[in-house]
């Protein structure tokens, strides 16, 4: 059942990262494969319930939010500010147009947020209008002074650590926040706190260990480590494929047009180093092979560019929760030659597929003159695919 308000996310993405060490700013780097951004945005993206996800970001890191989160729909990004609540305070007004009736903000720097917390998030701010998620405390914490001397031991059971999305009413943080900023204060560390100076009545959810800030180097070394360990079933596949040269002045060659003396004899383009890989990656998920996906008697096929055919290959990999670890084409041919397109065609494929260039190769080798590929009769690949799984892939239900 739909919610009847409206909820939209603000993600703050302005900050610089300076904990995190060298090696730019944190949300733009990867974990696990992905921007840590692209985590955190695609999570209240893909919610059902959120209409609007504004972004707020530094001007200065503009391409590398575009390349970071392609493929997400959200608002124009606006500018953050020099602290994280001016951020905020500048998504608030740049969401205010779209009059929510709910916002969810949330740290960029929070990539394993998850659907469950999400909509606990909406349902707390429904039910209080101003909300956090807050999980206990294990370790004693103490406060001291200046000199380093414990001043205080605060009762375990009563503390609890703030993750985010907070979520409030719309109207009453976007007033708190303009109140806040007019009379000068610039140093809240959460949303909450904020609304408390303001007067609020600051409700408590259920947050969730996992969703933590990726502050530190070693956090993110930890995480990394963290999600390769889930990541640790790793598969490998083989694919071949061969096709006759007909009429024609030009070929398809992993991806990319090589003009040439003859054409392919072939159903679809005839790539047969693209073709190879779909079966290396269809083969390493025991998931059929080409044909029996892209059967050669289905006319939607009939010259069909075969980039579609891998990029539904890379897809089946994401919809079993693995990644691709690498990709490896053998061109076997006289002509054309491959040595000088091989960095070509590797761009190509890693474009196709979003892998990073430096987890695709492509080789070439004749038949020193012998057989069909020897007689120029037409074209083989060879090619493997290593992916990783999760340990309980348990394939398609099988
Ligand atoms: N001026 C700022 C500061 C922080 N943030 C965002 O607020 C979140 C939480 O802040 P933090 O973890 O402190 O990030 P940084 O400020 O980037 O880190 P550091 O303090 O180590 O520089 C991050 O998503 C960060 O991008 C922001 O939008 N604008
Ligand atoms: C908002 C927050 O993530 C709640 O725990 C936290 O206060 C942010 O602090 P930071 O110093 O800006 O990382």
């Amino acid at each position: 059942m739909p919610r009847p308000e409206r909820t939209a996310a603000i993600l703050v993405a302005a900050g610089r990262g300076l904990r995190a060490g060298a090696g730019g700013p944190k949300q733009y780097r990867e974990i696990g494969g992905q921007t840590v951004i692209f985590r955190a945005m695609e999570a209240f993206c893909r919610h059902p319930d959120v209409f609007a996800v504004q972004p707020v970001v530094n001007p200065d890191d503009a391409a590398i939010f575009n390349e970071a989160v392609a493929g997400l729909r959200h608002q124009p990004p606006t500018n953050g500010g020099v602290t994280r609540q001016a951020s905020v305070h500048a998504g608030l007004e740049a969401l205010a147009a779209e009059k929510p009736d709910i916002v969810l903000i949330h740290d960029a720097a929070r990539p394993f947020v998850t659907s469950a917390v999400i909509s606990r998030a909406i349902d707390a701010a429904g039910r209080t209008g101003a909300a956090v998620p807050a999980i206990p405390v294990t370790d004693t914490i103490k406060q001291v002074g200046d000199t380093g001397n414990v001043e205080a031991t605060p009762e375990r059971a009563r503390l609890r650590i703030a993750q985010t999305p907070q979520a409030f009413r719309f109207d009453v943080i976007l007033d708190a926040h303009r109140r806040a900023a007019r009379d000068g204060r610039s140093d809240f560390t959460d949303d909450a706190a904020l609304a408390e100076w303001a007067g609020l009545t600051v409700a408590t959810f259920e947050g969730d260990p996992a969703n933590m800030k990726l502050t530190t180097p070693e956090d993110f070394a930890r995480e990394e480590a963290r999600l390769a360990a889930q990541l640790g079933d790793i598969r490998t596949g083989t694919g071949y494929d061969v096709h006759a040269f007909g009429d024609g002045d030009h070929l398809m060659l992993c991806g990319v047009r090589v003009p040439h003396v003859r054409g392919f004899l072939a159903h679809s383009d005839g790539d047969v180093g693209l073709h190879a890989l779909v079966d290396a990656i269809l083969g390493a998920l025991a998931d059929g092979d080409i044909g029996s996906h892209f059967p050669p008697s289905d006319p939607q096929w009939k010259g069909a560019a075969s980039d579609k055919f891998l990029k539904y290959a890379v897809d089946r990999v994401a919809a079993r929760g693995g990644r691709i670890a690498n990709l490896e084409v053998t061109m076997i041919c006289e002509r054309p030659k491959i040595g000088p397109l091989r960095d070509t065609m590797r761009a190509r494929i890693a474009e196709i597929t979003g892998l990073n260039i430096s987890r695709v190769a492509v080789k070439a080798t004749t038949s020193e003159r012998l057989g069909f590929t020897g007689r120029e009769e037409g074209i083989a690949a060879t090619a493997s695919a290593t992916i990783r799984l999760p340990w309980n892939d348990k394939g398609w239900g099988e």
